[in-house]
């Protein structure tokens, strides 16, 4: 009886204790809260003050340094940009940052997908004598890029696994005796870390004074902290301890800080100029829409999506989130009339290039990928980057759906939320390092109704707000939200996995969301399953609910049980709230969008006229030939000489295709002559002098 007595008394105080220790948990919970809001203000704060701000308000920074000004190369670098490049006019921060290279600094760039950081040392290795040495991770990278240089007449080459022996001989004689016209040599990091040979050779082209610069990009890849890290780019800080005298230029298009005093220490470069612009894309509009839990009715969205919106066969994305969904999404979406093929790990390397080359060529419209389909992606012109499933961060969504628009010209990024695919993603990342409030950020993200979708970008990148001007469908459309207050459902919830855990059973979001069919109904509810399932998932945002992880012979699952702010909801001191939208605004969103992006007329005509220059001049891609923005500008100004279209697109271009650009010309505006004579079709008459702007992105206010 005595014995009873004390373990009674032991359990009281230890309830007390677990109370007492809970509500210590709760404060610093909170407290932890209220750090991590300051964590992000002191990152935003640290990054603008180090060696470069943040710019105001437009893409451009200004450096400590000031490389605005003139300099004695600036009319041959203008000449190489326009008549070689056909490039009218620099980027944010492209004149500064080559006139660093230029002034053999050493330069760290971090400039946003399609920002144009290629041009940043292509153009310094031209206006340089000697050899410009690139390194760059991948081969289809290097490939596409060859490609392109060489098209410009520019002399590129490769050093890799497929270059073969007599170009691998010419290369390694430019470099040890200069002989041959060699200006940009593209390498992968295993070239620098495993050859002794080319080493030995590049070491003789720098004795000669011939090893103009050294671009390394991708340099994230550097960084056990970046998203690709490769290992043998840490060997790369030989580089500068062999070279010292050589500028080297890193480049990448998103590099926390953290990454960035990596690689700069890796990389050797302390004392590097930094050039940081903005990771807002101006150019892309962010949806996210609800994903019906009917697979059939996604892809027939998707589907009706491409087709409404880019039914000229312009280029997407579609991603997946696994390699099985994948092939099914691509099938589907063949049966529904889009040219679709997938891409994975699983498929042999030969399969995967035949797809993306497909792709690259227009000759496929969307590719159904997997996270596989990643960096090497280096096409211009894709027009919308669709995700079927949402992504496992922040981060890994920016760099997703930031591989749209990367010409500039606008593009959509639609995300597909389903609370469902949650979990899902939850068992993947779990035991990653900060897995799971990574992916909760993109949950968040998804989850926002009201909160402008660029906003939580600029956040995960500690980057001060810039304006969206109303391309994301959150701004386009903030109004008709209503709140609903579901803390009554929420204590159900709450109470039910109590029972539940008290019974040492567990529940997994489908189970719970089952059971409460019936409890729910008890209390009279009006929840729809899917306002349910975003319950859910906000219970487990607000760590009312946590999710816990078990591995099975054949899975991992996810269950729920009740999390620290549990406590608050049963006892009514916590108010939980949904927000309801009206989605058929979200439509008028995207058609905001629309009309600046389908090619119509002369454009579809020079379009086609690119692709067919494409398999006449030995498969260069069709965007090498003309950017849809040189076609934009052509088929707007119309010229009728090539004296005038070597304005526009410069005169290597002219040279080279000017003939039959002007021949199309010629033949559309007699075709539109005419359709006006016999009055069917009545368009602008030939020649028509009114500049239309290429880049025209509507006020979506006006679709409202
Ligand atoms: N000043 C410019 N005006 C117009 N187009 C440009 C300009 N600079 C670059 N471009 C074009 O923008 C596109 C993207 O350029 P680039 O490949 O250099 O981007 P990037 O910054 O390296 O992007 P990523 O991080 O995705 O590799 C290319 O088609 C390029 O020709
Ligand atoms: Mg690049």
């Amino acid at each position: 009886m005595e014995a009873q007595e004390t373990l009674l008394e032991e359990l009281l105080n230890v309830e007390v204790e677990i109370q007492d220790v809970e509500e210590q948990m709760k404060i610093l919970l909170q407290r932890q809260d209220t750090l991590y809001e300051r964590q992000s203000q002191l990152k935003a704060l640290l990054e603008a003050s180090e060696g470069s701000e943040y710019p105001a308000k437009d893409t451009a920074s200004t450096t400590v340094e000031n490389w605005s000004g003139s300099c004695e190369w600036d009319s041959e670098a203008d000449d190489v940009r326009f008549n070689v490049f056909g490039i009218s006019t620099y980027r944010a921060n492209q004149r500064e940052i080559i006139n660093a290279v230029m002034s053999r600094r050493d330069v760290l760039v971090i400039m946003a997908a399609g920002g144009g950081k290629s041009l940043c040392y292509q153009l310094p290795a031209i206006l340089r004598d000697g050899v410009a040495l690139v390194i760059s991770p991948l081969l289809s990278l290097i490939q596409d890029q060859v490609m392109g240089l060489t098209a410009l007449g520019i002399p590129a080459y490769m050093l890799t696994s497929t270059t073969s022996k007599e170009d691998e001989k010419f290369i390694y004689k430019a470099l040890e005796k200069g002989e041959g016209d060699l200006k940009i040599l593209y390498v992968t990091p295993e070239k620098i870390s495993k050859s002794k040979r080319f080493m030995s050779k590049l070491e003789k082209c720098h004795n000669a004074g011939r090893l103009s610069l050294i671009a390394v990009d991708e340099a994230h890849c550097c960084s056990q902290w970046g998203h690709d890290f490769r290992p043998d780019y840490k060997n790369l800080g030989i580089l500068k301890i062999q070279f010292p005298s050589v500028p080297l230029i890193a480049l990448t298009a998103t590099a926390t800080h953290k990454v960035q005093i990596d690689l700069t220490q890796m990389l050797h470069i302390p004392k590097c100029v930094k050039f940081f612009s903005t990771v807002n894309r101006p150019n892309l509009f962010y949806m996210v829409r609800e994903k019906s839990s009917v697979g059939k009715v996604v892809i027939e969205e998707i589907a009706g999506f491409i087709q409404e919106f880019y039914p000229n066969n312009e280029s997407g994305i579609v991603y997946c989130f696994s390699r099985r969904e994948c092939e099914q999404v691509a099938k589907e979406l063949r049966e529904s009339g889009i040219s679709a093929d997938y891409y994975h790990a699983d498929m042999d390397v030969n399969a995967r290039e035949k797809v993306h080359l497909r792709w690259s060529n227009n000759k496929l419209q969307v590719i159904v990928g997997t996270v596989a389909f990643g960096m090497g992606i280096n096409k211009p012109d894709v027009r919308f980057v669709i995700h079927h499933s949402l992504s496992k961060s922040m981060e890994t969504y920016y760099q997703e759906s930031g591989r749209a628009g990367r010409d500039g010209l606008p593009s959509q990024c639609l995300l597909y939320f389903r609370p469902g695919d949650v979990p899902r993603q939850s068992t993947m990342v779990f035991y990653e390092n900060s897995g799971l409030q990574n992916l909760y950020d993109i949950v968040r993200y998804c989850l926002s109704k009201r909160q402008c979708r660029r906003s939580s970008i600029f956040r995960h990148f500690a980057e001060p707000f810039q304006d969206c001007n109303g391309m994301c469908d959150n701004c386009a459309f903030s109004s008709e939200i209503e709140e609903m207050d579901v803390s009554s459902h929420a204590k159900v919830i709450v109470s039910l996995l109590q029972d539940i855990r008290e019974n040492d059973q567990r529940l997994t979001m489908l189970q719970l969301i089952d059971k409460l069919k019936t409890k729910h109904k008890e209390l009279g509810s009006n929840l729809k399953r899917d306002q349910k399932e975003e319950l859910v998932i906000k219970l487990i945002l607000d760590r009312v609910l946590i999710e816990e992880f078990q591995h099975t012979a054949y899975a991992t699952n996810a269950y729920l049980t009740i999390g620290p702010f549990a406590k608050q909801v049963l006892q009514g001191k916590r108010d939980v709230k949904l927000e309801v939208c009206n989605a058929q605004k979200k439509v008028a969103g995207i058609n905001s969008v629309k009309h600046n992006v389908a090619f119509s007329g002369l454009e579809m005509k020079l379009d086609e006229l690119r692709k067919e220059l494409s398999s006449t001049h030995g498969g260069i891609f069709p965007h090498s030939i003309l950017s849809t923005q040189q076609i934009c500008m052509i088929s707007a100004q119309k010229p009728n000489t090539l004296e005038q279209l070597e304005k526009i697109i410069g005169r290597l271009k002219t040279e080279k295709y000017g003939n039959r650009i002007l021949e199309q010309i010629i033949k559309y505006a007699d075709s539109n002559e005419l359709k006006d004579e016999h009055g069917s079709d009545v368009r602008p008459k030939k020649r028509l002098k009114t500049k239309k702007p290429v880049v025209l992105i509507e006020s979506s206010d006006d679709d409202a």
